[in-house]
């Protein structure tokens, strides 16, 4: 049966990369899905502002809801300083199956943890079941339509404390309209907008930062 296209790009980074080199992992994601086949990595454009947005909140524990491939698991978990770890969430069990060897390739596994479900599963567990106190970082690249009700559940599961910061993808596109409305008039968050492009395309797109008030 014929191979998925999350199965070819891992198998084009098994060949292409360096093992244990997340920049090289990062670079040959990058080749294949600009030359050969489009995906939704978050690409190096945007990338290049996550790291900074990472590298800025220095995080001890962080977020990824929307896994994929692992491309932005593998950037985010290349940063993180010892001890630091990513906690990033996938409902598909094929794509988490491909993310699970493409962080293990790059050799960040030890700063990841890969949780398969449903956010709105997840999230509530978080406390007890991952042990996490608060989030320092969260990275919101799933379901776009997720992204307020999450936010409003990492609230009410008191994961947020003063200064988290939030980082949300594809604000322009496929857009995410009731989240901005939502997180810019709400005096609890301090915002701010990147301008990008959607990956890989010359088509618009941005980022939303949000840091938590308390
Ligand atoms: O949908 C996107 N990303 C979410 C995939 C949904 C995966 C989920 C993960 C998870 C974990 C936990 N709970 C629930 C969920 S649901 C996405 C789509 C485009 C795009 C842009 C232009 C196009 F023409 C076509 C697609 C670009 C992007 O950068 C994206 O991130
Ligand atoms: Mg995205």
């Amino acid at each position: 049966m014929n191979q998925s296209k999350e199965q070819r790009i891992l198998n084009f980074v098994l060949q292409n990369a360096v093992r244990g080199d997340p920049c090289s992992v990062l670079d040959t994601i990058d080749k294949y899905c600009s030359q050969k086949e489009w995906a939704m990595n978050v690409g190096n454009e945007k990338g290049l502002i996550l790291d900074k947005t990472v590298e800025e909140a220095n995080p001890s524990v962080a977020l990824e809801l929307g896994t994929y491939c692992g491309y932005s698991a593998v950037r985010i978990a290349r940063l993180l300083k010892a001890g630091a770890h990513l906690l990033t969430v996938e409902f598909n069990p094929e794509f988490a199956a491909i993310a699970k060897q493409m962080i293990e390739f790059a050799g960040v596994q030890d700063k990841v943890k890969l949780l398969e479900g449903p956010s709105e599963e997840i999230i509530p567990q978080l406390k007890k079941k991952y042990e996490v106190d608060t989030l320092d970082f969260v990275f919101l690249d799933h379901w776009k339509d997720r992204y307020t009700p999450d936010t409003i559940l990492l609230q009410e599961c008191n994961l947020l404390r003063k200064g988290s910061v939030l980082l949300a993808d594809n604000v322009i596109v496929p857009g995410a309209p009731e989240f901005l409305n939502y997180i810019r008039n709400n005096p609890h968050f301090q915002c701010t907008n990147y301008p990008s492009h959607l990956e890989y395309m010359k088509v618009e797109d941005a980022m939303e930062k949000a840091v938590f008030l308390g």
